[in-house]
């Protein structure tokens, strides 16, 4: 086009970045928060940043989201194939990571129909039935003292996962330190991703290092589990199939080779489920809780909800009081705070994409293949435009039917309310993590009363590690011209997870900012208190479920 004509077009918001890094040092200590600051200090639903050389398109508000996705989804349904993501998805052999593709596709049918589809997930119902009331024992275990129960759910989570996809039980592999040391390295600022001349700064800073670590620790599990299922086959064993049977039997049919024909197919889906599927869920049941204790009403109405339910329908089964699966229909309220929860807490606030084609915005705005895009689904879910100007309160009665008075209330689309992302690239563990998350929270709800240590205000303000990256590569940098040598980065740094004190941080522990899971709450409300001391499983005298559901038949 001629530059009359390109001056003529229109174009979109553009805030000025620095030489080099762009807009970089824009993103911030949360990235989705100064996103979404920065959308609406330029009013702009729609903006063109230029993260290092990477030119990002950012979507701030619903409408936005509707016109682009609405005409464009296939054009808006690639990957960015960033350095750890590629890594440890065996050269993107997986879903989450795959380009758009033949493979992508085949990958993603496979994962639905062995493990994530709605059927699948209903069979699956033992088995997240054994580890809730497993994580009812260890939290009766505790009585009255505080337990760390975001610890013990994450490792439910975690458990349910390889349980059903890998038929794992084994235990000698630290999963949770594996799994927040790969979801940080996921979720990390590597200059590859963003200066990719300067990518020999993620070698000095110790990332790559501490990726290979992981990858090998990763990928000789994933060979363990493999091998097992190899040996099982031999022995004809008449356990049920799990994810890694199915794609094994993908792997040896001829029709199937061109896809899943190496080990590493396997492998890559297998890191699928490990790293998208554990975290997510457990982070939305940490967050429900968290809001809960922070807002006694709303408890006090889904406990009330989850006994009645139990007492309605004749009380705890013989096998041990707790809430079965079957009761989960019934427990409406609880599903309005899961919304209002992945609405206030989405696990993924920011989700990445890469146009795979040119195409044209409704409004004429001319976007290249290959540009980055990041959803901000924080943005979205907090906008008052939609959400009313209490958008940031935690009201699960905005997403009733009717309101208070019996008025018909607003109903939002799925472009309002993106937890799960948009359109045919959206998260297939939809189901999965539905059932696991209410049944887990209509536990902790129907067995243990619950409140923050006494003296401790609950903190919503999230915690995220990768906080002060930007001074991270400066300090680095400033450390190798100082004295030769990279001192420091990968070690501690610290960061402020609430709003009180600034906390020293081990680095490898940090939460995960941007890209594809959890930005968790602060450690300190991890520690909740069961003030019943009490619970379904355990059988005490001092039980005082059964005055208050009135069915507690075995107490
Ligand atoms: C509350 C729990 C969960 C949340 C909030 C969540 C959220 C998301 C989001 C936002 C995406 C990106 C979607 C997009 O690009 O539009 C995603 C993708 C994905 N999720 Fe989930 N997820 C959850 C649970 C799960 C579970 C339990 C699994 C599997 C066991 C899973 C597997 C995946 C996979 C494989 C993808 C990649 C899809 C693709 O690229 O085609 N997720 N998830």
């Amino acid at each position: 086009p001629s530059s009359k004509k390109r001056a003529a077009s229109p174009s979109l918001p553009r805030p000025r970045g620095l030489p080099l890094i762009g807009n970089l040092h824009q993103v911030g200590a949360l990235p989705h928060r100064s996103l979404a600051a920065l959308a609406a200090r330029h009013v702009a639903p729609l903006m063109l940043l230029r993260l290092g050389s990477v030119p990002t398109l950012v979507v701030s508000t619903a409408d936005a989201a509707r016109a682009l996705f609405r005409d464009n989804d296939r054009a808006l349904s690639g990957r960015p194939a960033l350095y750890a993501a590629t890594r440890l998805s065996y050269g993107q052999k997986n879903v989450s990571f795959a380009p758009d593709g033949a493979y992508w596709r085949a990958a993603r049918r496979a994962c639905m129909s062995a493990l994530l589809g709605a059927p699948r997930v209903r069979e699956l119902r033992d088995a997240r039935e054994r580890e809730a009331a497993a994580l009812i024992a260890a939290v009766a275990a505790a009585g009255a003292s505080p337990v760390n129960l975001s610890d013990m759910v994450a490792a439910t989570s975690s458990r349910i996962v390889r349980h059903v996809a890998f038929g794992d039980g084994d235990e000698s592999m630290d999963v949770k330190a594996v799994l927040d040391e790969t979801q940080s390295l996921l979720g990390g600022l590597w200059v590859a991703d963003y200066v990719p001349w300067l990518r020999w700064v993620d070698t000095l800073s110790g990332m790559r290092r501490r990726l290979e670590r992981r990858f090998r620790q990763l990928d000789a599990f994933y060979e363990r589990v493999i091998d097992d299922h190899i040996n099982k086959r031999k022995h004809a064993s008449d356990e049920e199939d799990d994810l890694v049977d199915v794609l094994l039997r993908l792997h040896g049919d001829p029709a199937h080779r061109s896809m899943f024909g190496s080990r590493t197919h396997i492998k890559g889906i297998l890191t699928d489920m490990f790293i998208a599927g554990s975290d997510t869920s457990a982070v939305t049941v940490q967050w429900a809780m968290t809001e809960l204790v922070r807002n006694p009403d709303v408890l006090a109405k889904a406990q009330h909800e989850v006994r009645r339910v139990i007492a309605a329908g004749g009380g705890v089964d013989k096998d041990g009081a707790m809430v079965r699966e079957a009761d989960l229909p019934e427990l409406h309220y609880l599903r309005l705070v899961i919304k209002e929860t992945l609405r206030l807490h989405p696990a993924s606030p920011l989700v990445q994409r890469e146009t795979t084609e040119p195409f044209r915005t409704a409004h004429g705005v001319e976007i290249p293949a290959r540009t980055r895009v990041v959803i901000n689904a924080m943005a979205i879910h907090t906008d008052p435009g939609v959400w009313g100007p209490n958008a940031e309160r935690f009201l699960p009665e905005r997403h009733r039917a009717h309101d208070a008075d019996g008025q018909q209330q607003h109903e939002h689309d799925g472009f309002a309310l993106v937890p799960f992302g948009i359109g045919r690239r959206s998260c297939p563990g939809v189901h999965f993590a539905a059932a696991a998350v209410e049944l887990l929270l209509a536990n902790l709800l129907f067995c243990f009363d619950w409140r923050a240590l006494p003296g401790r205000e609950v903190d919503v303000e999230e915690e995220n590690g990768l906080v002060d990256w930007v001074k991270t590569v400066q300090e680095a940098a400033a450390s190798v011209v100082r004295t030769g040598r990279l001192r420091g980065t990968d070690k501690r740094m610290v960061v402020r997870p609430g709003r009180r004190s600034p906390l020293v941080f081990p680095y490898d522990r940090i939460w995960m900012a941007w890209g594809s899971a959890g930005v968790g709450p602060p450690e300190a409300n991890i520690n909740v208190q069961n003030t019943a001391g009490v619970c379904g499983g355990c059988m005490r005298d001092a039980c005082t479920l059964d005055r208050r559901a009135g069915s507690a038949k075995r107490w």
